[in-house]
Parts: C-alpha cells; sequence; structure tokens
C-alpha cells in the first residue's frame, strides 16, 4: 500500500524506456533484458522500449512525443540521459504539463547517483551494480510518485537548463569529465580518477556567493531579475549575471578553492554520499566547498568518508557545508572545468537557483 498522500500509478499502466546502449560498460540492453523486463511484466506493466541511437535523439523524441500515450517516461542509462529528457520536456509549451509526467530510473551507467539516491531515501541498505538495477526495478513496479526538486541554471551566454543532480566545479567536475575514458571499469572510475586527480591537485580561482536556505528575511526575490525566460518558471531569486549579487547573499571571503559542489540530491555516483541530509523534495541545494590548503592526504580521506556519508562530520577546517536556494560562481582561472549533473557545460559565471517540486519521480 501507498504511504499517506503518496500518489500511485494506476494499473495498468504504459511506460515508454529509453535506453541508451552505450552507457556504462555498453551492457544496458543485456541488464535490461535479464533484470527489468520479467519484473515489469509480472508487475503487469506495458512498455515500449526505444533505444536510443546518438545524443539528443531521448531530448528530441520527448519534445515532440504525445505524453499522453505513456503514464511514465524510464531512463535505462546513467544520469546524462535523464538529463537530456528533463530538458526535453522543458523546452515544451506545454513545460508546465509535460515536466509532471513521472519519471523513472533504471541504473545503466556508471554514476548512477539519482538510482543511488533513490535507493538510500528509501532506507535500504547500500547495494551497487546490478543488484541496484533490481531494486530500482522494483520501485518502479511499486509505481509510488514524489515530487523531484529542479534547479535552473544559467550560463554567460544566456543559456538556461535544468538540473536534477549538481552543479560542479574544480576537482569534482574535473574528475567526473576526466575519468569518462575509464568508463569500462563501471562505477570505480570515480576512485580512479580521484587518485589520477590527486597527484596534480590544483588550486581553482573566483567568487561563490549564495542566499542561504535560512534567509532570516524569507525567501524573497530579488528586484533585477534576470530576463523572463521563454519556458519554464521565472528565477526570482537570480539578479542578471552581469550584475552584482543582490545584497543580502553571502560573499564567501575565500577565493581560491579546491572545489565547489551544489548537490540536490545524496549520492554523487553509487558509493559517494555527497549530501546525506538531501531529500527530493527539500527545495534546497546542499552546497559544500573545500578550500584552498587542504593537503592530499586530508582531501582523500574527505573523499574516503564520502563513501559512507560521514565527510561533513570530520571536522576538516577548509571543508565548507550550507544549505542554499541559490548561488553564484564566478571562475577567475581562464580555463577550467563545469558540470551539471555530470555533464560538461559553458565554462565561466554561472549560478542557479532551486525551484522545489517541478518534476514527478518515480522512487520508493
Ligand atoms: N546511442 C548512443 N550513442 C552515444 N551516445 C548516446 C547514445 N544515446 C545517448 N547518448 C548520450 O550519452 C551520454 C551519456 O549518457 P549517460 O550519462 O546516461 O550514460 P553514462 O555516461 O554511461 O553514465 P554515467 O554518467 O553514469 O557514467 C548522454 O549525453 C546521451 O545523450
Amino acid at each position: 500500500r501507498a504511504p499517506r498522500g503518496v500518489p500511485k500509478m494506476r494499473r495498468p499502466c504504459t511506460f515508454l524506456v529509453l535506453l541508451n546502449p552505450q552507457s556504462g560498460k555498453g551492457q544496458a540492453h543485456t541488464l535490461f533484458t535479464r533484470h527489468v523486463q520479467g519484473i515489469l511484466q509480472e508487475a503487469g506493466i506495458l512498455y515500449t522500449l526505444i533505444i536510443t541511437e546518438c545524443q539528443n535523439h531521448a531530448r528530441e523524441l520527448v519534445r515532440e512525443t504525445d505524453l499522453s500515450q505513456w503514464d511514465a517516461l524510464v531512463i535505462m542509462s546513467g544520469d546524462g540521459l535523464l538529463f537530456e529528457v528533463v530538458n526535453g520536456l522543458m523546452e515544451r509549451e506545454d513545460w508546465e504539463e509535460a515536466i509532471k509526467t513521472p519519471l523513472g530510473i533504471l541504473p545503466g551507467g556508471s554514476g548512477n547517483a539519482l538510482a543511488a539516491s533513490i535507493h538510500h531515501y528509501a532506507g535500504l541498505q547500500p547495494v551497487t551494480s546490478e543488484e541496484l538495477l533490481v531494486s530500482c526495478g522494483f520501485t518502479l513496479c511499486k509505481g509510488l510518485v514524489s515530487r523531484l526538486d529542479l534547479s535552473s541554471v544559467r550560463t554567460a551566454s544566456g543559456q538556461r537548463m535544468f538540473s536534477f543532480l549538481s552543479l560542479a566545479w574544480g576537482f569534482v567536475a574535473d574528475v567526473d569529465i576526466e575519468s569518462e575514458k575509464y568508463r569500462r571499469v563501471g562505477a570505480a572510475r570515480f576512485t580512479l580518477g580521484t587518485l589520477v586527480r590527486l597527484a596534480s591537485l590544483r588550486v581553482y580561482r573566483g567568487k561563490l556567493a549564495y542566499l542561504p536556505a535560512q534567509d532570516p528575511r524569507g525567501p524573497s526575490s530579488t528586484s533585477a531579475q534576470g530576463p523572463s525566460p521563454q519556458r519554464g518558471p521565472p528565477d526570482s531569486l537570480l539578479a542578471p549575471l552581469d550584475s552584482p549579487v543582490p545584497a543580502h547573499w553571502t560573499v564567501v571571503t575565500d577565493e581560491d578553492f579546491v572545489l565547489v559542489l551544489a548537490v540536490y540530491q545524496s549520492h554523487l555516483a553509487e558509493d559517494l554520499i555527497a549530501a546525506p541530509a538531501s531529500q527530493l523534495e527539500d527545495g534546497v541545494m546542499h552546497l559544500i566547498y573545500v578550500k584552498a590548503g587542504i593537503s592530499r592526504t586530508a582531501l582523500l580521506r574527505l573523499f574516503l568518508a564520502m563513501e559512507k556519508g560521514t565527510h561533513l562530520g570530520t571536522g576538516c577546517p577548509h571543508v565548507e557545508y550550507v544549505k542554499v536556494r541559490a548561488l553564484r560562481l564566478e571562475p577567475h582561472s581562464p580555463k577550467g572545468t563545469i558540470t551539471v549533473d555530470g555533464e560538461l557545460v559553458e565554462y565561466g559565471p554561472v549560478q542557479a537557483q532551486i525551484h522545489g517540486s517541478l518534476a514527478r519521480l518515480i522512487a520508493g
């Protein structure tokens, strides 16, 4: 039975499953057939399976399709394909309705942060790989639909995207992108990437400012808002990127960082619990930043503790953690990497604000 207040999907129901055959170790289709197909059939769930052929295939498909045919859109891949689907839905004229289509995730990638987060939110013992896939398969069959926060991210060229997972700059973003070449080793790619990056640890210069979630003035909007969006809700907390941040924001005095990470789910990967306190619809971004001066050993210890989600309680003086509703990052380093949901985006000034409960997700 569904807990009180949690909507359950009607039966029989029909899913559109979008599967990226290249995700993770390139075995997503086999994994789906072996571990998920049978569970869905036994649960009486009908589905149409579409194998994505290239980048943006899923994005274009959900932008154009008649969504009334489907009770849910299910993504079997890493987090990158879900990022495409979320943005495809937000690009539609009927975005407000479209983004309420229940989404489901089946881990087929090497990171699988959202899948691991859903498993964690259900209070289950941590599992990885195929066990996580089976757990997510059962979650889909239960069909309990939760609300999901999305963050609106804006870059200097005026690009706007919607993100369900993270915004990263510095160490984490570098590891995410540099470790793509090790994707064949699966989730271990991040451990490998972390060790390689630790050997060439560097400092990232820039300015960071944020609107704390506990703003005593309450959820105030700014008077100098950015351009009104064509699609999606207005970013009422953000000033234009070429203007100063609103006066009541907190401006971080340090300008030398090792990493800046805003995460809105508990997990950053199957075995990295970056924000253990995070929930699907807590209406905040969990901002974690590490100031320059941290030793390699301390940083390694931090990542090892992150595997258990205990890193924020280690008392490391270089680590700061704050819940925010909006933030702005202005890198000074001429070159660098910024990722949104693990995907590379335009490098330069970037800002984001959380939009609580905008999307829907099948979770436990
Ligand atoms: N058939 C395909 N061939 C190549 N790329 C594809 C295909 N289908 C989707 N893509 C693209 O692959 C990218 C990576 O997908 P995704 O992040 O879901 O998997 P992954 O990279 O294996 O997972 P993870 O991020 O967990 O490592 C996405 O940007 C997606 O658009």
